[in-house]
């Protein structure tokens, strides 16, 4: 069970006059500070998918990046299984399998060597290590070219690969930003069927999207995050009768709701 209640967090600004025309006119921009995030909760059991929403700038790669531990909360708690990720965030490290927006691999080295790296910081055998990318390599169709270096990846076999490494160590939580950003639908439906699998297999999964799609086919749960603050936190189909027959029109009544 992943809990987070009261998540605040800003970032100080040099210049406001750098910020977009739309951030300036953000309500958010107070004084120095831009508040990303203002007051976001949500929750999700085990064997759940979330998926988050929200406008562009909303806050939700701000949120994910803190749940991930790689950004420390202004305010706000969040638990992972009763523990608490803000105070103990090492331990929370290791139980959180994270897809940032950028992928970030070493073009020098081959997909396969970028995915042991990271079991190597976890601290797996290179038999585990050996047993779990194949594993990983058949169910996100890698194969073809694993041992090839990144350098000349695809955005799809960037992405594929990247969350082989974000779930190579087994966490017991799986944080994906914008899964199928860039994707083709071929390669979007193998991240989809994957995120599927986790969740049979019990993992939550707390995803960010602009595809309702995706949202509709997937989750169990939505959240939708507008200027900052938790605008709709609840189950699909509490979501789905916002506006019955359109998702669309429940993301949008939420987001009216949220900034008035
Ligand atoms: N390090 C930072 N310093 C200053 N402002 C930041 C920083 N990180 C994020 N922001 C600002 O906070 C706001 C929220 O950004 P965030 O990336 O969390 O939004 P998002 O919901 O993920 O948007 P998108 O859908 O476009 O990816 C944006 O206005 C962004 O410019």
């Amino acid at each position: 069970m992943i809990e987070i209640t009261g998540l605040a967090k800003k970032f100080a600004v040099d210049n406001p006059k750098k910020l977009s025309e739309q951030e300036q006119k953000d309500p958010r921009l107070k004084g120095k500070f831009f508040h990303s995030v203002q007051d976001v909760s949500l929750h999700c059991d085990s064997g759940q998918v979330l998926g988050l929403l929200g406008p562009n700038g909303a806050g939700k790669t701000t949120t994910l990046r803190m749940l991930s531990t790689a950004l420390k909360p202004d305010a706000g708690d969040i638990k992972i299984g009763g523990r608490s990720v803000v105070t103990t965030p090492l331990v929370a490290r290791k139980s959180i399998g994270f897809l940032s927006g950028a992928t970030g691999l070493y073009g020098r080295l081959t997909g396969r060597e970028n995915i042991a790296y990271f079991g190597q910081l976890h601290g797996m055998s290179k038999a585990a290590i050996k047993t779990k990318i194949e594993e990983l390599a058949s169910l996100l169709e890698l194969e073809t070219f694993l041992d090839r270096k990144c350098d000349n990846y695809s955005t799809g076999m960037k992405q594929k690969t990247a969350i082989a490494r974000a779930v190579i160590h087994d966490p017991e939580l799986v944080v994906l930003d914008e899964p199928t950003t860039g994707l083709d639908i071929m390669a979007a439906q193998t991240v989809l069927d994957f995120i599927k699998r986790l969740k049979d297999s019990g993992i939550p999964v707390i995803f960010s999207t602009h595809h309702l799609q995706e949202v509709s086919e997937l989750c169990d749960r939505v959240t939708v995050i507008s200027q900052g603050k938790t605008g709709f936190d609840g189950t699909l189909q509490e979501f789905e009768a916002l506006v019955p027959g359109s998702l669309n029109q429940s993301f949008l009544s939420v987001v009216k709701r949220s900034n008035h």
